[in-house]
């Protein structure tokens, strides 16, 4: 069996190639498409989603035990979400016999996971153009956004504005990430700017979010990052996903932005009718909402409008990270990445 440490994991996610990076979507989206399916379907359920016990640590952190299976592979993700900072913990992958296929560290495979997961459909919206890119937040979660966008289409985007509340998470992330961002794609003009250090900031986002043609969204927000009338002001079709706010007290998107489009496409509607408080205020519906799985699985236009704003929100379950958590077990296997242990 494998261990792979937090360096082992970032090590295979820096360097996978665009077509691993396709793989991997490809069977994140099967396994979404299954996962929606088996909801739909009147028969026994074999994917034990999107269930997760939350356990509020002596801290005052949240826990979270994620069990998941797609029946070849079980695992379990135990996280903790500490009140400022990633998330950390484990994910273990065992197979049908019981075998233990390996163990990793779960914080950057839970940030690279969700946004993999927003880009199942951020890489099928054909009619939104994805030149003008604006990122609410400085964590992990925005830059593996930047970085699946950016190679998933890397001939189209040409802004991408990060926008923070304090600054020295924005300096980190320019040292850690966009610093090398900015050599790999030099067509690309990165601008990262803080509350904190900037006097006009509203007038900036503001600006920006006129110009944006794709608004990501992760923070732990509990209140609206913008009002909708900034995307109001100047009408045109964007992409607008929200995956920070995982609690029914927090919210990213404002109701009339969530509304925006057609139908509010999510990860799981169990999941996010319990847990999205943008979709608790704004007393959605199941029929208001799309599944992503049931989409890909169509694998075409079906409940895609072909106008107007595509909003996503994902809340995250297990089986996401069982799903890329094998498969990069498999890569470090075939790259001799990681530890080796005996079985037990
Ligand atoms: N949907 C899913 O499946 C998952 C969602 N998440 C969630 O995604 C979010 C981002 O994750 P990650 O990047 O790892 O987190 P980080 O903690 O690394 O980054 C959080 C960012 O949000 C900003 N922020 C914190 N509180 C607020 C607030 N009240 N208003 C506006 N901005 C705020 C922080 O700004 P500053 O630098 O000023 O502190 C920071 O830039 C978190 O909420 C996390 O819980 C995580 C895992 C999976």
């Amino acid at each position: 069996m494998l261990i792979l440490t937090n360096h082992d994991v970032s090590n295979i996610l820096l360097n996978l190639s665009s077509e691993q990076v396709r793989q991997l979507l490809n069977s994140l989206g099967k396994t979404l498409s299954l996962y929606s399916k088996e909801q739909l379907s009147n028969e026994p359920k074999c994917l034990h989603q999107p269930h997760r016990s939350n356990i509020v640590t002596k801290h005052n952190d949240t826990t979270l035990v994620m069990p998941s299976s797609d029946t070849t592979n079980t695992g379990v993700k135990i996280v903790t979400l500490p009140h400022n900072g990633s998330a950390t913990g484990a994910n273990l992958v065992i197979e049908p016999t019981g075998a233990v296929v390996g163990m990793l560290n779960a914080a950057e495979v839970t940030a690279f996971r969700t946004a993999l997961t927003i880009m199942t459909l951020f890489a099928r919206v054909t009619h939104i153009h994805k030149k003008n890119i604006i990122c609410f937040g400085s964590g992990r979660q925005v830059e593996w956004h930047i970085r699946l966008a950016l190679l998933l289409a890397p001939t189209e985007v040409q802004n991408i504005v990060i926008l923070n509340r304090g600054q020295s998470r924005l300096d980190q992330l320019e040292k850690d990430a966009i610093a090398s961002l900015r050599t790999r794609y030099p067509q690309v003009d990165f601008r990262l700017v803080s509350r904190e250090a900037t006097p006009d900031f509203d007038a900036l986002v503001q600006l920006n979010l006129s110009l944006a043609d794709v608004v990501f969204c992760c923070t732990p927000s509990t209140e609206p990052l913008f009002p909708f009338r900034d995307l109001a002001s100047s009408p045109k079709p964007r992409f607008i996903s929200a995956i920070g706010s995982y609690k029914p007290h927090m919210q990213e998107i404002d109701t009339e932005t969530l509304l925006s489009g057609g139908k509010i496409f999510v990860d799981s509607k169990d999941a996010c009718l319990q847990e999205s408080g943008e979709l608790i205020t704004a007393n959605v519906k199941p029929d208001q909402l799309a599944e992503i799985g049931e989409f890909l699985a169509s694998d075409g236009s079906p409940g895609i409008p072909s106008t107007g704003n595509i909003v996503f929100k994902c809340v995250g379950m297990g089986i996401m990270d069982l799903v890329i958590s094998r498969g990069l077990l498999d890569i470090a296997d075939e790259a001799a990445i990681g530890q080796t242990v005996a079985r037990f």
